[in-house]
């Protein structure tokens, strides 16, 4: 298999932090580490742990024992303290994905898994920018792609992804929905599953709307996208109330929940697994996954982190890459 490549992320967060925690662990997968060497060099010693970087080399083994990685150097724009964000560093942080994403494509790496990065910072700089999801679809030119977490014994899917709450009902178009539960069903079988997928649907409002006395949108645009997907043979229960939804039985006799939005479904996940789960971005041309929590600022250059969730996001691109078909 090809290396994986792994954005280091915000340089001010906990993602150059992850990347050196994880060079400590013999690695059972090939990684190669984009971001700025003297960064990650300055870290290690902010953590007191050894580290030794390996030029990468394309073709060339990656590094793989504890105390070593492999790394594709891009340099910062300005000097990093850890913990304090600078718009001056956006360009950089953007340059890692685009560099992540070109080898990508071109077959250089098997995957792209992403440390966090701070969406605020990069429109403190004047970039307009919503995450790696929407980032990624714009510069991969896919037409369209599905935020989808994995831990607790659970998936779930977004129909939308990061808007502000008010703009979320007018999102959910039978276009936008049609499209995202087409994505979902052949990325869950090309990546994930044995069979055909089953995916659980939930309503938008209350209830699934109380048959339209709480909300049209389940009748107007949920239920009439369901019922004709179902006739191209997509499995798909639902809409059911968001809040019945996740429960154990139903959730271990399907593959997948969609829910309508970002704090509809990911709360219920991150309770059930922070630290411990993935963010994958279906739709893409190529495998992408990405920690389930952000650039914790709070946390960065003091070792006080938790790797969990990086070494799932590693396991899953290689599965991911390794299943498809
Ligand atoms: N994949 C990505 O690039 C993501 C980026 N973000 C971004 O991160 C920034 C900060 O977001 P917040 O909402 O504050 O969430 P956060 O996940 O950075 O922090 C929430 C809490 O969890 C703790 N935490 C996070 N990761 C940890 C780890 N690995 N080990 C131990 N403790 C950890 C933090 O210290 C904090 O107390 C925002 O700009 C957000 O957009 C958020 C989620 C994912
Ligand atoms: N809540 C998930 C998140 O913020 C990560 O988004 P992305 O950067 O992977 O698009």
């Amino acid at each position: 298999m090809h290396p994986l490549v792994l954005t280091s992320g915000e340089p001010a967060g906990i993602g150059p932090d992850l990347c050196v925690k994880l060079a400590q662990e013999s690695r059972s997968q090939p990684i190669v580490v984009l971001g700025d060497r003297t960064l990650l060099k300055a870290r290690a010693q902010q953590l007191g742990v050894p580290l030794a970087l390996e030029d990468y080399v394309p073709g060339k083994p990656v590094a793989t024992a504890p105390g070593r990685l492999s790394v594709l150097h891009l340099p910062l724009a300005a000097p990093v303290v850890p913990g304090q964000l600078d718009a001056a560093n956006a360009p950089y942080v953007l340059a890692l994905m685009d560099r992540a994403l070109a080898g990508c494509l071109a077959g250089e790496f098997a995957g792209l898994v992403t440390a966090p990065v701070h969406k605020g910072v990069i429109n403190d700089a004047g970039i307009r920018f919503q995450g790696h999801t929407e980032y990624l679809q714009e510069k991969s030119r896919a037409p369209h792609v599905v935020m989808m977490l994995a831990g607790g014994g659970m998936r779930v899917a977004l129909a939308t992804t990061h808007h502000p709450l008010r703009a979320v009902p007018d999102l959910i178009t039978r276009d936008s929905l049609t499209a995202t539960l087409r994505i979902l069903a052949h990325d869950l079988k090309r990546y994930f599953t044995d069979g055909p997928p089953r995916i659980l649907v939930a309503g938008l409002n209350p209830h699934a709307g109380e048959s339209g006395h709480l909300g049209r949108e389940e009748m107007e645009v949920i239920i009439p996208v369901l019922e004709a997907l179902r006739t191209e043979g997509l499995h798909l229960t639902g809409p059911l109330p968001a809040d019945t939804l996740f429960r154990r039985p139903l959730l271990a006799s399907h593959d997948c929940v969609l829910a309508m939005y970002h704090d509809q479904g990911l709360p219920v996940l991150k309770y059930a697994s922070f630290g411990a789960g993935v963010n994958v971005t279906l739709g893409l041309p190529c495998v992408r996954t990405s920690v389930d929590h952000g650039t914790a600022l709070d946390l960065a250059g003091t070792g006080a982190i938790d790797v969990g969730s990086l070494r799932v996001a590693i396991d899953t691109a290689a599965a991911m890459a390794l299943h498809a078909r």
